[in-house]
């Protein structure tokens, strides 16, 4: 399921983001002594990062990863653990923990089965996700187009992470299941722009998620997706 919230501007959105993430980023500090959030990349949330990252918190006892990577070098202006590092993982955040999807050159199974144990331990069920969504419908890096996407959207699958291939995308990926991101606490899709409009439409007037796979976060009844847009 889903609820809408309207901006009027993108700095709106970001401020109020900002604000509740932080609040939730506190409160599960004060249940349980930590706090986990998965953030997407791509070219949304960078304002979104910087006001975050000015929130005062006990940032040292967060640890923040990513919905998805790309495995790209850091050094790379696609990769989005640089995003985060240039952006939310500076001023007050500078103290957090990161978890790095991008661990070597290749995408081995076994790097796979490590960072899913790894996962498990220390950072799952996340306290807040905040996704995006991609003009095709992916979320993370589920792509309808790719051959990953059954295992990726499937609600019995054991593994926090997943290898993925797009087909109308550039690069190799990491990517957050379903399964696992659906079992996060509090739950956001970061939207900007008329176009991100139009596919939301498009999303919601439709049920097939292996054609959008935003639709599994739109419309299963055991998520809570709150979608926050602005022009
Ligand atoms: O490739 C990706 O795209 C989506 C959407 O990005 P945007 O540029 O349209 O905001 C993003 O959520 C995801 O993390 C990223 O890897």
């Amino acid at each position: 399921m889903h609820h809408l919230t309207t901006f009027s501007t993108r700095n709106n959105l970001d401020q109020a983001l900002a604000t509740q993430v932080s609040d939730l980023l506190a409160q599960a500090i004060k249940n349980k002594g930590k706090a986990s959030i998965a953030v997407s990349g791509g070219s949304t949330p960078k304002g979104f990062f910087e006001l975050l990252s000015q929130c005062d918190l006990d940032w040292s006892k967060v640890t923040i990863t990513l919905a998805d990577e790309r495995w790209v070098s850091m050094d790379s202006d696609a990769s989005n653990t640089r995003l985060v590092h240039e952006n939310l993982l500076q001023n007050k955040a500078a103290n957090a923990k990161f978890f790095h999807l991008k661990q070597g050159n290749e995408l081995t199974g076994e790097t796979l089965d490590d960072l899913n144990l790894a996962a498990k331990n220390s950072l799952l069920p996340l306290d807040v996700l905040i996704l995006g969504m991609g003009e095709d419908g992916h979320t993370a890096s589920l792509f309808p187009c790719s051959d990953e996407i059954t295992q990726g959207l499937a609600r019995d699958n054991s593994a926090a992470l997943l290898a993925v291939q797009p087909k109308t995308a550039p690069h190799q990926r990491i990517s957050f299941s379903f399964a696992s991101l659906s079992t996060s606490q509090n739950t956001f899709l970061h939207l900007c722009g008329e176009n991100k409009q139009t596919v939301l439409t498009q999303a919601l007037n439709g049920s097939d998620e292996f054609e959008m796979p935003i639709r599994a976060f739109l419309q299963d009844p055991n998520v809570d997706t709150k979608v926050y847009w602005a022009p």
